[in-house]
Parts: C-alpha cells; sequence; structure tokens
C-alpha cells in the first residue's frame, strides 16, 4: 500500500483536517494513521474546551463526527479512573495521549474452557503524544489512568464509528454489551437523560 510522508500536522484542527481526507478513502493504513496522530505535538490550549472530567470515572467527550468514517474523541481520566475490560466492536481503535500517562493491559478473548481469570497478554505505559492501535483481532484491553497525583487525557479516533462494545469480568470472563455515551459534544455538556447507562468503567 501506498505511504506517503508523514507532514506534521501543526494544530488539532489541522490534524482533524488531514484525518477528513485520508479517510475519504475506503482503505486504510493504519500506519499512516497512528504516525500522523502521534505527529500531533499536543497543545492544551486546542483541546482544554472539550476536557471535561467527572469526580468518578472516565469522561467521553465528542470532538468530530469525521463525516460519518470515524469518531473522534476526547477522554478525561481522572486519578485512579480506568476502564473495564473491552472490545472494539470490530473498528479500528487508535489511542493518543494528549496529556499525563496511561496504562493499557491487553487480554486475549476469553474462552470456554477459561481457568483462574482472562489471559493477559502485554502491558504498556503510554506516555504524552504516543499513539496505540488495537483492534478485536488484536485482542481486547483495559486502560487505565494508575496515578494517584495526576490526571490524563486521550485522544480516540474509531472508524467506523460505534456506540456499543462488550465488557467482560476479568475471573469469568462472561460478557455484557454496554451502550457507549458522552459526555460531551462539541464541547456541549450533553443533556442528562442520554448519559445514565454510560458503564464501560
Ligand atoms: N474504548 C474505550 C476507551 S479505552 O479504554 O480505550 C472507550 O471508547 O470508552
Ligand atoms: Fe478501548
Amino acid at each position: 500500500m501506498e505511504q506517503t510522508e508523514v507532514i506534521k500536522p501543526e494544530t488539532l484542527d489541522d490534524l482533524i483536517k488531514t484525518l477528513h481526507k485520508i479517510f475519504e478513502s475506503d482503505c486504510i493504513n493504519v500506519e499512516e494513521v497512528q504516525s500522523i496522530m502521534e505527529a500531533y505535538e499536543s497543545n492544551p490550549h486546542e483541546w482544554m474546551k472539550f476536557a471535561k472530567f467527572d469526580p468518578y470515572r472516565y469522561t467521553r467527550n465528542l470532538v468530530d463526527e469525521g463525516n460519518d468514517k470515524f469518531n473522534l474523541m476526547i477522554l478525561c481520566w481522572g486519578e485512579g479512573h480506568g476502564s473495564s475490560i473491552h472490545d472494539h466492536t470490530d473498528s479500528h481503535c487508535f489511542l493518543k495521549l494528549l496529556q499525563g500517562q496511561l496504562k493499557e493491559t491487553l487480554f486475549e478473548w476469553p474462552d470456554e474452557k477459561l481457568q483462574g481469570g482472562m489471559v493477559q497478554k502485554t502491558q504498556q505505559i503510554l506516555l504524552e503524544n504516543q499513539c496505540a492501535y488495537i483492534n478485536d483481532s488484536i485482542g481486547l484491553h483495559r486502560v487505565e489512568n494508575v496515578s494517584h497525583t495526576e490526571c490524563a487525557v486521550s485522544l480516540h479516533l474509531y472508524s467506523p464509528p460505534f456506540q456499543t462494545c462488550q465488557t467482560f469480568d476479568q475471573r469469568t470472563g462472561h460478557k455484557n454489551s454496554v451502550k457507549m455515551t458522552f459526555w460531551s459534544k462539541f464541547g456541549e455538556r450533553t443533556p442528562y437523560e442520554t448519559t445514565i447507562s454510560q458503564e464501560n468503567n
């Protein structure tokens, strides 16, 4: 596949414009998207208006609907906040650190004769500006801000967009389907009724 030279996006808007261009095509080069997201140097002034925290759980804040090809969102992780083990509904998932650090733990899909809990594959600490990638064929993951003193902010791109995922019990491997919601959209708090069922944490 043709890989064009990575031109560093100078701003978040610039990054979004480039992503729109890339996702016009139906054939996505994962490494290209990952490099471009990594090349953007996080500037809090540019994303502050989307970064809304909740004291109890991580929040999902919609930034751009990517012409229906992708969803771009900013997730805000308070101290000790983490997600449950989950899948990504057959989509591409790119995860770039804008601030702080996050721990990503990769798990294998549970099989029938699961004993001793779900199998952990790898663990990595993601640092500011790094961009990780996962999809269902790579496995499942849990993401955590393990810091007791620093919050974390991450930029996620999902393509195609999805509204539900499956979460897994680490001990039994039992799964649940969970509706995913937005704490805010385009910088505006989502009305209360539509945010009740956020349970992926
Ligand atoms: N995939 C999760 C965040 S993470 O733990 O990668 C979500 O969209 O809420
Ligand atoms: Fe995830």
